[in-house]
């Protein structure tokens, strides 16, 4: 099959064939560092990518495009879609890179680095960095052949004994094959995008959101402009007495054009505050997953969970008009300017400062409670977590009548609190704006009182008046939500911060160990010296002087007194924690060197019961997480037949839904022992070199401990078990 697309480039465009508009496998690096400069997320095309191991398989690509796209500044995520999805996945997942199997028996792998583009052409970038315009069309055909191939023969048979011309049997068979393989999961796309990590001005360019910020502001500015002449006009009219038709049309125009700027300045701030919610939800998703298990440890998780509720107050927010509450205060300045140039200017206008200053004042008071209200909230949202986790002891063991005693006393605080809250909105939505207009009213007595003002002038202030009453009104109508966002964001700047920190990069060593060949019997594994680790800066050690050697195919038994270590010598060893001092070894590579995700993914750890967990999902998710997921079929059949050698063969046939039944919390209710051998499942499928199980074998009857102890020995390479004396 030849595949075409027209070169965009020269005056008349010819066709050219895939070898021209895609990349060489071995050149995926250069394509790359193309894309990402060309799509405008890097701001130089960086030199020096590390070559892609070989041989290539997804799982290697995916974690070399993950070390290779960090110093660009930019994340692959892995796209999977249907086979009948396909064309409309490439309209949609730009800036991208494709892997393209060979088309022809024989012929050699491409890459395809998809720029942004229109819906009836696809922009790639070629080898020779010349843009070619696609048909989407062209492209599924390219990234589907390997498919088409296997499944197509089947049909030329019928396709030939039909009279169609060559270009309807190609339509017919495509659509036929779109029909049968239409679920058939696809993958080999890895979407572009900015690093988390980047700074949120970057990001938010990325969305347009600046641009869209300037179009609003502007078209606010221009309503509120057109609206003010429009009363310049009427008003010269009424006091010249001269309504001819010419000024009434006039204001009218001015009128729909003041409307019509109104509803752009409304469709922006539609559109602002999906983006500004959309970019923050991103953020601070992502800083709560940079935090460390420490970190939420000691705030406790409902503290947490607290925080990440306020995400959707700010987004919200957003959405609620706090954009409006800004623009009254360009509003707030053209009522200034309108009171200093009528009337009694300089008399009106100290008023009006005067009276901003009490409106700035209050809100600030307003600001103030509403901190408390959500530290007490968050409070009590980390109490109520902490009742939840403990419920059971609590049923068990502690008197019913002492069950609600904290409990109460924090609400009656925060009730307190929120009348507080309550009394002083009150004030703030009744007094303000309404107040104003009675003080503006008595600025104007002295006015009156003396030489007779000119009609133009009292016009003008009482104009001035109108329009501050106006925006106060705004002001104070959008005011708790901006106060909302304001003590929301405070609260959430941990996450924001955290957000900051650069994801832990694969580095190069750590690809192409990841990639390379197991280790050889009796080369070492680990290596460790002079190891020691305390949890707090002063406080005691934990470990000292501590010196480990592994080796491949070694089986150890690590014993010894409770709260000697042992769990925490595993945390070290599988890359949970950092050591304190000394040096720790995996096959030779330092952690820095080696990346901390490789080495969490070649040394696998199964931590104590409680420390460890199922999520809510399937069985086979459980089993699966630590490999990949989705998973293919021979994922699924390899998921079955290890809970199967683990003795867990049972509860398969007993769930209904077997390796798809629902477990965790919500699901089906796991035992003791029936957890344990899915955390061991869960290890055993991840292929790690190394494996560490923490007494995971404690809950096991006899029988199965030595079901589920031969298997462990006979598929993992090496092993280390902690268990008591
Ligand atoms: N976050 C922490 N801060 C301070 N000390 C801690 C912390 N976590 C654990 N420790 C202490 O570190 C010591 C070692 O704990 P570790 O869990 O490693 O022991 P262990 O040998 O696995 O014990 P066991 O056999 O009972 O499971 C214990 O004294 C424990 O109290």
């Amino acid at each position: 099959m030849k595949l075409k697309a027209k070169a965009s480039h020269g005056l008349f465009p010819s066709s050219v064939e895939l070898e021209a508009w895609s990349w060489p496998l071995s050149e995926i690096g250069e394509a790359l560092v193309e894309l990402a400069y060309r799509s405008g997320l890097s701001t130089e095309r960086v030199a020096g990518i590390p070559p892609m191991p070989q041989p290539v398989d997804e799982e290697t690509m995916t974690q070399w495009l993950h070390l290779a796209s960090s110093p660009c500044e930019v994340e692959m995520e892995p796209v999977e879609t249907t086979y009948g999805e396909v064309e409309n996945m490439l309209q949609s997942v730009a800036p991208a890179l494709l892997y393209v199997p060979e088309i022809e028996e024989g012929g050699e792998a491409r890459v395809v680095a998809l720029l942004r583009s229109g819906r009836w052409r696809l922009r790639v970038i070629g080898p020779d960095r010349l843009i070619y315009r696609v048909a989407p069309v062209a492209l599924r055909d390219a990234w589907c052949a390997a498919v088409d191939r296997e499944y197509g023969p089947a049909l030329a048979d019928l396709l030939q004994a039909v009279d169609l011309s060559e270009r309807r049997q190609v339509q017919a068979r495509r659509a036929i094959l779109g029909v049968q393989l239409g679920g058939m999961p696809m993958r080999g796309c890895w979407m572009m995008r900015r690093a988390p990590h980047a700074a949120l001005l970057q990001q938010s360019q990325e969305t347009r959101l600046p641009g869209l910020g300037l179009v609003f502001i502007a078209s606010h500015s221009a309503a509120l402009l057109f609206t003010l002449i429009g009363w310049r006009l009427m008003g010269h009219a009424a006091i010249h007495e001269r309504f001819v038709p010419g000024w009434l049309w006039g204001w009218a125009l001015l009128v729909l054009t003041a409307m019509v700027f109104q509803a752009l300045a409304a469709l922006t701030q539609g559109w602002l505050a999906i983006g500004v919610g959309s970019l923050l939800k991103r953020r601070l998703l992502f800083g709560s997953l940079q935090l460390q298990p420490e970190e939420i440890r000691h705030q406790g998780i409902g503290q947490f969970l607290g925080r990440i509720l306020e995400i959707e107050t700010v987004s919200q927010v957003a959405a609620a008009g706090g954009f409006g509450v800004l623009l009254s205060g360009l509003q707030l300045l053209a009522a200034l300017g309108l009171l200093s140039l009528g009337a009694g200017g300089g008399i009106l206008a100290s008023a009006f400062g005067i009276w901003s200053v009490v409106v700035g004042l209050l809100l600030w008071r307003d600001l103030k409670l509403h901190e408390i209200w959500a530290q007490m909230y968050r409070d009590m949202t980390n109490d109520l977590v902490e009742r939840m986790v403990g419920h059971r002891t609590r049923l068990a063991q502690e008197a019913s009548e002492h069950w609600h005693d904290d409990e109460d006393a924090l609400l009656s605080q925060y009730l307190d609190q929120t009348a507080r809250v309550d009394r002083l909105q009150v004030l703030i939505q009744a007094v303000l704006p309404h107040g104003w207009l009675v003080v503006g009213l008595i600025g104007l007595i002295p006015v009156m009182l003396g030489p007779p003002p000119s009609l133009v002038g009292l016009a003008i202030s009482l104009g001035g008046i109108m329009l501050a009453n106006q925006a106060l009104t705004q002001l104070v109508a959008g005011a708790p939500s901006l106060v909302m966002a304001v003590v929301a964001w405070k609260q959430l700047q941990p996450l924001h911060e955290a957000a900051k920190r650069p994801m832990e990069a694969t580095t190069v060593e750590g690809g192409q160990l990841a990639a390379g060949l197991r280790a050889e019997p009796g080369e070492a594994i680990i290596r460790a010296r002079g190891l020691s680790f305390r949890y707090r800066e002063q406080g005691r050690y934990v470990l000292q002087d501590c010196h480990v050697d592994i080796r491949s195919g070694d089986r150890l038994l690590l014993e010894g007194g409770s709260g000697g270590g042992k769990s925490t010598l595993a945390a070290l060893l599988s890359g949970l924690r950092q050591s304190s001092g000394g040096i720790l070894l995996f096959r030779g590579y330092d952690r820095m060197t080696l990346g901390g995700a490789t080495w969490r993914r070649q040394v696998v750890s199964v931590p104590q019961f409680h420390e460890n967990h199922v999520f809510t999902g399937t069985l086979a998710f459980n089993v699966l997480m630590g490999r990949r997921w989705p998973p293919d079929i021979e994922d699924m059949i390899e998921a079955e037949a290890v809970c199967r050698q683990l003795g867990l063969g049972d509860l398969l046939e007993r769930m209904p839904a077997g390796m798809q039944q629902m477990v965790g919390e919500s699901g089906w209710r796991l035992s003791h022992g029936e957890r344990s051998r899915i955390f061991i499942a869960r290890a055993l499928l991840q292929g790690a070199e190394l494996m560490i199980l923490d007494e995971s074998f404690a809950a096991l009857d006899p029988a199965t401990l030595e079901q589920a102890l031969n298997y462990v020995f006979e598929r993992s390479p090496t092993l280390l078990v902690i268990a008591h004396p």
